[in-house]
């Protein structure tokens, strides 16, 4: 009950400061309505009756309030019906930017990983709408029981007997109520298959998947997957529903008999002369109401518990993202003079139980290039999650020159980083703006942008472009579309936007590239040309899986199976016995004539 009331409160607030007027009429619409509903049945009544004795001035009296009882509800419920329609939208446009900027606004990663935190997401987002109605819903419902308490006081002045008549509501309210739980249940045990189901579909009709699916002929099978799913979701899904309407039927079944009921009670009074006929009019005009009013509070309270099912889940999202809250507080330094040190990490991903990374201790030095190592999956890229605060360790800290980095601000310690991923998004649009985003404040900066265009060595690829910086990229925007190598290109130059950064991560950001171009950019990242300046302690940290290209970095770290393996510079380790050397000799064996 207490969600019920914070669901309407809740929506109703912000409708109210959508729009004060709009919301306000909405309200005194819903009084009218439920008062003139009683009107109508007292005006039927009257008129019978007064035609029965020939009293002219009371026929018109009571045609006349029948008459403006018939208009109000006419029009009362269009108006409120165009007025909720509008508010309906409003409201879900502020919940759907509340949600986006709650998903968006988390400091970390962690959410976007978990599968439980996505189903609810995709959950809510599927019911913004209904939750943003749920409020009109309850209004309606709440208008109805005013009309159904006036109604059974006059039903009363009929005979005591007929206000049993309310209780008719009871079954259809009881279960439509069992039905509503029934439909939440189901979409919540059919929410990982609609997850599986999408991903699944979305492969099969993507561009870059569906080139292997096709030439593999497993487009099919995938198709196939996603359709079981499919099906799996449609049998719960309609199963509910049929329960549901069972359900839903049930109830108006035990009203309709109580209708018939009591138009048979009134009729046996009236023919022996205990009422009148208008008392039988006036029964079947308000029996008649009852039914449509009840009908609305049901379809109400079905809204409402929906709304409330959604908020449910909208609540565990927010507390979720509170918990997730990074609360450091200490500046970022201005520049490094120790470095980054890792002192005792480890770190399990949500939701799994192996550690990724076991107790790492590390010293990156200030101003230096390090190169991490090591084979695929050994815990490079998660590494660089925590440095960047995407995730913060299990056990241990990540310390920026001494400073805890769960203690340091982390939008702070992100405007002193930089980073470019193998993964790399490819954002369409503007040049300009495709790489400028790198650093937000001179995302105009033409000049800017053309020397991290230079230093990405990806001149060429705006060269080619009809307006240079000023193209438009990708078919969404009417541009051409890039290869991906060129795409990794502009990736490349957003990362290198950032002037003076602490950190400058490059994970694997060239795999993309051609190998002359590669092993250039290798040497300019190692040399003087580095994304991190020096003159600030800099350092610029290199995964790769290629040795030769980071054989000239000041410290290279080998890491196997979350753990560190090895620590040295490459003259250091290749002359070693260990797993570089190992690794390194069955590269360099790999280009030997
Ligand atoms: N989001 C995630 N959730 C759960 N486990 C993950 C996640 N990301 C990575 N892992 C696991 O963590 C381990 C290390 O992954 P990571 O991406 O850090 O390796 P890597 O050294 O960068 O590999 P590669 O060279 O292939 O890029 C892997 O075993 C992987 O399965």
């Amino acid at each position: 009950m207490r969600t019920d009331s914070s669901v309407v409160l809740a929506m109703l607030r912000i409708a109210y400061r959508a729009d004060a007027k709009a919301t306000t009429t909405v309200l005194v619409l819903a009084f009218i309505n439920a008062v003139a509903v009683a009107a109508t049945g007292l005006s039927v009544r009257n008129l019978s009756n007064a035609a029965g004795l020939g009293a002219e001035r009371r026929i018109l009296l009571a045609a006349a309030i029948g008459a403006l009882a018939y208009a109000l509800i006419a029009s009362a419920q269009r108006v409120q019906h165009n007025l909720q329609v509008d508010l309906t939208e409003r409201v879900d446009l502020v919940l759907c930017q509340r949600l986006n900027a709650m998903t968006a606004g988390a400091p970390t990663l962690e959410h976007l990983e978990r599968t439980d935190f996505l189903d609810r997401l995709s959950q809510i987002r599927s019911s913004t709408e209904t939750l943003a109605g749920a409020c009109w819903g309850a209004i309606s419902g709440a208008s109805s029981l005013l009309s159904l308490g006036l109604s059974a006081w006059l039903l009363a002045g009929v005979h005591p007997v007929l206000c049993a008549l309310v209780l008719l509501a009871v079954p259809p309210l009881y279960f439509s109520r069992r039905a509503s739980a029934l439909l939440a249940r189901a979409r919540d045990e059919s929410a990982e298959g609609e997850r599986r189901e999408r991903r699944l579909h979305r492969l099969c009709t993507s561009p870059g998947a569906a080139k292997e699916l096709r030439i593999s002929g497993s487009d099919q099978d995938v198709d196939r997957r996603a359709s079981d799913y499919w099906d799996g979701v449609t049998v719960r899904l309609v199963r509910a529903m049929r329960a549901a309407s069972l359900w839903q039927i049930a109830g108006w079944a035990g009203f309709a008999v109580g209708y018939l009921a009591a138009l048979a009670f009134v009729a046996d009074e009236v023919s022996q002369g205990r009422g009148t006929p208008g008392d039988l009019l006036m029964v079947a005009s308000l029996s008649a109401y009852l039914r449509t009013q009840l009908s609305t509070t049901v379809t109400g309270l079905s809204q409402l518990a929906e709304g409330r099912h959604t908020i449910r889940h909208l609540r565990w999202l927010q507390a979720h993202t509170r918990q997730q809250a990074h609360r450091g507080t200490t500046p970022a330094p201005e520049r490094l003079t120790d470095g980054i040190r890792l002192s005792g990490v480890t770190f399990t991903y949500p939701g799994t139980d192996q550690p990724v990374l076991r107790n790492v201790d590390l010293h990156l030095p200030a101003g230096s290039t390090v190169a991490v190592v090591g084979i695929n999956g050994a815990g490079k890229t998660t590494l660089v999650k925590l440095l960047t605060g995407m995730y913060e360790p299990a056990q241990g800290d990540v310390l920026v020159d001494g400073v805890p980095l769960r203690e340091m601000r982390l939008e702070d310690w992100r405007a002193r980083t930089t980073a470019a991923f193998q993964d790399f998004f490819t954002l369409e649009g503007r040049v300009l703006h495709t790489v400028g985003v790198g650093d937000v404040p001179r995302v105009d900066d033409a000049a800017a942008v053309g020397a991290a265009v230079e230093a990405a060595q990806a001149g060429e690829v705006v060269e080619r472009l009809p307006h240079g910086l000023d193209a438009m990229l990708g078919r969404t925007f009417g541009g051409p579309e890039l290869s991906h190598g060129q795409w990794q290109k502009l990736a490349l130059s957003r990362a290198l936007m950032r002037t003076g950064p602490l950190l400058a991560v490059l994970d694997e950001p060239t795999a993309a590239l051609d190998p002359q171009v590669e092993h250039e950019l290798y040497a300019q990242f190692t040399g003087p040309g580095r994304p991190a300046n020096s003159s600030v302690g800099g350092i610029t940290l290199l995964v790769s899986h290629r040795f030769s290209t980071v054989r000239t970095a000041d410290l290279i770290v080998v890491l196997d199976r979350g753990r560190v393996a090895e620590l040295g510079t490459h003259d250091e380790l290749s002359r070693g016995q260990g797993r570089y050397a190992e690794l390194y000799a069955a590269q360099s064996m790999a280009y030997a004539p």
